[in-house]
């Protein structure tokens, strides 16, 4: 059932056009990366071919980390990707970057192409026109920075605008580990994704909390929806509040 697909690795572009998700002027597929087509909003393999077995995928999705600069979505997608945690110096993506993963979802391989945008104003234009691409969004603030929680109403402006009206959306509250330095608690974070009606979880790039399981609730939620399989029910509000770990007093 497996097939493979032909995008790997990393690209550092500053336009859509290079290697990116609309793929425009690619000249390799109608719409989407080398070697992807489009179909119904859901990216297939456009034909297999010879490369290593962990590239073998079903179904395919773009997921896109937006926030403010220096919230943590490179180390998140370094956590996920290699379960590392960058540490050292800070250094802020430049552009847009991308990194692949299959995950086994109910025995469905599904691939997510993971594009890691810049947080800093000055590459917002770039970052605009991805958008539109992207099956997912995963929207993160940190908890140790109240700005970056403010600045969540202004990108979900900016998410109307330019995403698709059915894109699947999640708040993150990154650095949930910092205990010392958090000035947004959770309940802040709760009543604001309840407000704009989104699922919500706190995270640590650092400690690993819950990254797997944003990516993972993401991805069953976009293989529920292009399978539509009347046997399977999933919600993803209630899979993200059973199976969320929490920093605070009551979850463990
Ligand atoms: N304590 C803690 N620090 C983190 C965590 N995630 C990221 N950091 C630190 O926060 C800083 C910024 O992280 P990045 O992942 O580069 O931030 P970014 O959102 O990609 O920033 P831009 O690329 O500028 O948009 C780095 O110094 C990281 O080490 C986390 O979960 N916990
Ligand atoms: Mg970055």
């Amino acid at each position: 059932m497996s097939r493979k697909k032909a995008v790997r690795g990393k690209a550092a572009t500053s336009s859509p056009s290079a290697g990116s998700p609309a793929g425009k002027g690619t000249g390799k597929s109608a719409r989407g990366s080398p070697g992807i087509v489009q179909m119904n909003g859901v990216v297939h393999p456009s034909r297999p071919s010879i490369s290593n077995s962990s590239e073998f995928y079903d179904i395919a999705f773009k997921v896109m980390l937006v926030g403010d600069s220096g919230v943590g979505k490179t180390c998140l997608l370094v956590r996920f990707k290699d379960g590392a945690f960058l540490a050292g110096s800070f250094i802020s993506t430049v552009g847009i970057d991308f990194r692949n993963k299959v995950l086994n979802i109910d025995g469905v391989k599904v691939k997510l192409q993971i594009w890691d945008t810049a947080g800093q104003e000055r590459f917002r234009s770039v970052t605009h026109a991805y958008y539109r691409d992207a099956h997912a969004l995963l929207l993160l603030y940190d908890v140790t920075n109240k700005s970056s929680f403010d600045n969540i109403q202004a990108w979900l402006t900016e998410i109307h605008e330019y995403a698709q009206q059915d894109v699947v959306l999640m708040l993150l509250g990154n650095k949930a580990d910092a205990t010392h330095d958090r000035v947004v608690k959770r309940e802040d974070g709760e009543r604001l994704a309840k407000e704009f009606g989104v699922p919500f979880m706190e995270t640590s790039a650092r400690s690993g909390l819950n990254v797997e399981l944003a990516f993972t609730a993401v991805a069953k939620e976009l293989k529920h929806r292009s399978m539509k399989d009347p046997n399977e029910k999933f919600k993803l509000h209630e899979y993200v509040n059973k199976e969320m770990k929490g920093t605070g007093c009551c979850r463990s």
